[in-house]
């Protein structure tokens, strides 16, 4: 399969050099890094040992595959969108946090715009080389739920390059949960510096529960069934599970760069106004975080 990373950043390096390894791959990234490609491959490193040589370019424009895999930050999709459009493309697929990229996406692109959630951890640590600090699963499906051949043809070839694949028909569900988590866990951590294990069995717990409900709520008047229950419950999963990960927001502050509250705790109250959902918790997050990137000159 012929397949297109946009965004070969952490993730799109991650992804793509581990497609790499089975289809015909080209990234999209920017200098140094895709100078280093281009002229001593990729290589993958911390949990898993990969090097690859996948085509690599800073001009996403004009390309042909049969696969796009979007995976730029959230604030960056509408450009990356409008990019992909002067090329030609059977599918495309985010790996993306946040809420309304795949949206963004199918109004600029012409092919059909799969959902996807990922678990992989992953961190660019110089040109050229990606470590995989985590070695997770990928849920991919039709962005509004139900089946689609092209969904399991797209699973087939993640698997087949041996990335642990799930297709699934309810991804508007699963993108919500996904949402009540980094809702909950994002914004807390990147404020109170600390790791996602933190606010389990802290002053904040009731912060992140209380963000993961909210989120529910909205989800529930957008018409996806997701409990209060289940949001706190995932919510506290994914705390225990990646405890002493530093989350990519609080990542995002430490590193003195835009974080994606706009499409995390941002999305949450922009859709619940829309629904007449009250959503005190996420509001003054999303101010918190936007107030924090002013003061840094970031937005
Ligand atoms: N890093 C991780 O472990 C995980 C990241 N994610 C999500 O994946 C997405 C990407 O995250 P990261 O890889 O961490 O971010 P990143 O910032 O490391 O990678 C994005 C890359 O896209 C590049 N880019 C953006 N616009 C471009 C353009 N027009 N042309 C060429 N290159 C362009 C940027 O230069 C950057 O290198 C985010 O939504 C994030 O929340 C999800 C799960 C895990
Ligand atoms: C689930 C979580 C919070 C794991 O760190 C994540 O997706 C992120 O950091 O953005």
């Amino acid at each position: 399969m012929d397949i297109v990373v946009f965004g070969a950043g952490s993730l799109g390096s991650l992804v793509g050099g581990l497609l790499a390894r089975e289809h015909d791959v080209t990234l999209v990234g920017r200098n140094p890094h895709v100078e280093r490609i281009e002229g001593d491959g990729l290589t993958i490193d911390g949990q898993l040992d990969v090097r690859v040589t996948p085509t690599a370019t800073t001009d996403g424009t004009d390309l042909t595959a049969d696969l796009a895999v979007v995976a730029v930050k959230a604030f960056d999709t509408d450009a990356a969108a409008r990019t992909l459009a002067t090329g030609s493309f059977d599918a495309a697929l985010s790996l993306q946090n946040g809420m309304g990229n795949e949206a963004t996406l199918a109004s600029h692109i012409d092919c059909p715009v799969l959902a996807g959630t990922i678990t992989y951890g992953a961190m660019l640590v110089a040109p050229g080389r990606v470590e995989c600090t985590g070695i997770g699963h990928l849920v991919v499906g039709p962005r509004d739920g139900g089946t689609d051949p092209l969904a399991d043809h797209t699973g087939a070839a993640f698997d087949a390059a041996g990335i642990e694949t799930t297709v699934a028909t309810d991804m508007p569900r699963r993108l919500w949960r996904k949402l009540a988590v980094n809702a909950a866990i994002n914004p807390i951590t990147a404020l109170a510096r600390v790791e996602n294990g933190a606010i389990l069995d802290s002053p904040a717990a009731d912060i992140a529960a209380s963000a993961a409900r909210e989120t529910a709520r909205v989800a529930r008047a957008d018409g996806v069934e997701l409990a209060d229950h289940d949001a706190v419950a995932a919510l506290e999963s994914v705390a225990s599970a990646t405890a002493d990960n530093r989350s990519s927001m609080l990542q995002d502050v430490e590193n003195d760069s835009r974080t994606e509250v706009d499409a995390i705790s941002g999305y949450v109250v922009d859709r619940a106004e829309e629904v007449d959902v009250k959503t005190p918790t996420n509001r003054t997050l999303a101010g918190a975080i936007r107030a924090w990137e002013s003061g840094r000159g970031l937005r």
